[in-house]
């Protein structure tokens, strides 16, 4: 048995790569201009139910278990839905990690979570014995440019998603792009439709992740007037609303299950009935996904539909973090001072030791993060050079506390509790600090009041609800609203 038809995932899928096997997709080792490496890997099982049953495959990450949307789909009832993984493009070597399988997984008899593994290393989960093997390196073309669209990037990581979507962009096929908060996800889908024949037609954003519940079906849909309450007008849904462009469905991993079958059958008829109308309209839309969760692991934990999942990643883009992708640090610092110049006016450079400084940092908040950084040190700049002081890294072990005590009344005196290292700092630095810690404690309380609800905190804080969302995402809080939003619903 084998699945070598299945689509492919990740950086440098091979759909479009005619030379290439199907289900190839490449891991990226410092290569060659022009070429990046893929190491092919084979999978055999040895024994249980599907015995003698292999695979190659090349993509970052490789799935083994029961769902259909695994690299290696194995029918032994012992094994969970999504099992195992193997990622590839750890810089440490081949992690094989269990993805809280029922029977676990187990190397030489015993049971691991996580284990670095060689070629040769004989893998067991339920009553199946899976051989890990090696297998040959081969190159595949790295775009020759530095940007798409908005996104920049020059490493062989960067270069090889330009050229996957390059060759998507002017197609209509739906993209699911994967990768952490703050790697360019949604600057990726917006690429997508300024370089497609759709680009003079509407781009919608429909967040699933701040989707109140209740409202998520009209939001896809669109609804009649008085079809429920507070449906006081007819209104389009996002598919209308995108009609003859795209729509970019941001953190489709969060939208409610029972939902999942009813966006399902838009993408398969092509047509919305708006709730409480029975007209059917046609819509001509372009879908592009995106989602920090590891959908295929949703999918074998019957999470996310499977048939959903297969709609949606026609192709995908795993979007590399900054952390592993180290030349591009200084390259987009930079460009992001030159946006500050062209706004503010104001050219600034790096001196060295504030390179040295950023090139160390680990960037877990990826390029979203860098980018606050040196907007942050740009305005706090005395000069026309960046120092290390200026960026604010490495201070967050030893950040000064805002205050010594909290004690009611205490706070009627201007400034008292306040602590004495805020007095030693720059203004702008001490400012930015107490602005920082004020801004988390008042959305921390507010999001818990409003049970998570991006709608009503926004209201209740006289924002937009988008401006909100950009304040949790520069603070750190807006994934964590998610998971809890979606532990309420
Ligand atoms: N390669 C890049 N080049 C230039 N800017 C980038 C790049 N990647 C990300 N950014 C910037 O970083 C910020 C975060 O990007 P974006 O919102 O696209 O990330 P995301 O992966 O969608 O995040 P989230 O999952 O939290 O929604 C944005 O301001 C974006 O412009």
């Amino acid at each position: 048995m084998t699945n070598s038809t299945k689509e492919p995932q990740g950086p440098g899928i091979s759909r479009l790569e005619d030379d290439l096997d199907p289900g190839m997709t490449t891991t990226f080792f410092s290569a060659p201009h022009g070429h990046t490496q893929l190491r092919r890997v084979m999978l055999r099982v040895t024994s249980g139910p599907d015995k003698g049953a292999q695979i190659q495959v090349a993509r970052p990450r490789i799935t083994v278990g029961r769902s259909a949307v695994n690299d290696l789909v194995l029918t032994d009832t012992s094994v969970s839905g999504t099992h195992l993984q193997i990622s590839l493009g750890d810089k440490r070597g081949i992690l094989l990690r269990d993805l809280e399988s029922t029977n676990g997984t187990s190397i030489g008899g015993y049971r691991i979570r996580e284990a670095y593994i060689e070629p040769g290393t004989t893998i067991s989960l339920g009553k199946t014995d899976v051989s890990f093997m090696s297998a040959d390196e081969i190159e595949i073309p790295l775009s020759g440019q530095d940007h798409f669209g908005a996104l920049w990037g020059a490493s062989p990581a960067m270069r090889e998603v330009f050229a996957i979507l390059e060759k998507v962009a002017p197609t209509d096929m739906s993209v699911m792009i994967g990768g952490d908060t703050g790697t360019g996800k949604e600057l990726v889908a917006r690429a997508l439709h300024d370089e497609s024949k759709r680009s003079d037609k509407p781009f919608v954003v429909l967040d699933c992740g701040s989707l109140p519940r209740e409202l998520a079906e009209a939001a896809i849909l669109g609804h009649k007037k008085g079809s429920f309450t507070g449906a006081i007008s007819d209104r389009p849904g996002a598919f209308e609303e995108a009609d003859g462009g795209t729509l970019f469905l941001d953190e489709v991993g969060e939208l409610p299950l029972d939902l999942q079958p009813k966006l399902l059958r838009v993408l398969d008829r092509r047509e919305v009935q708006r709730i409480g109308e029975s007209q059917v309209r046609k819509v001509n839309v372009r879908v592009v996904a995106a989602t920090h969760r590891d959908l295929r692991q949703m999918v074998g934990q019957g999470q996310f539909r499977e048939d959903l999942y297969f709609r949606l990643s026609v192709m995908t883009v795993d979007m590399p973090p900054l952390r592993d992708r180290g030349e591009d640090i200084l390259l987009l610092a930079n460009k992001f001072l030159e946006d500050f110049a062209r706004i503010h006016g104001r050219s600034l450079v790096l001196n060295d030791e504030a390179k040295a400084v950023l090139l160390s940092e680990p960037w877990r908040g990826n390029v979203r993060q860098l980018k606050n950084t040196i907007e942050r040190a740009a305005h706090l700049a005395r000069s026309t050079s960046i120092e290390p002081a200026d960026l604010h890294l490495g201070r967050r072990e030893g950040r000064p506390a805002i205050a010594k005590t909290q004690a009611e009344g205490e706070q009627k005196e201007a400034g008292k509790g306040l602590s004495e290292e805020l007095y030693a700092m720059p203004f702008k630095e001490a400012k930015q600090v107490v602005v920082d810690d004020f801004e988390r404690a008042y959305f921390a309380r507010l999001l818990a009041k409003t049970g998570n609800n991006l709608s009503r905190a926004s209201a209740e804080a006289g924002i937009t609800r988008y401006y909100l969302r950009e304040l949790l995402k520069r603070l750190g809080m807006h994934k964590s609203s998610k998971k809890k939003a979606e532990g309420d619903n």
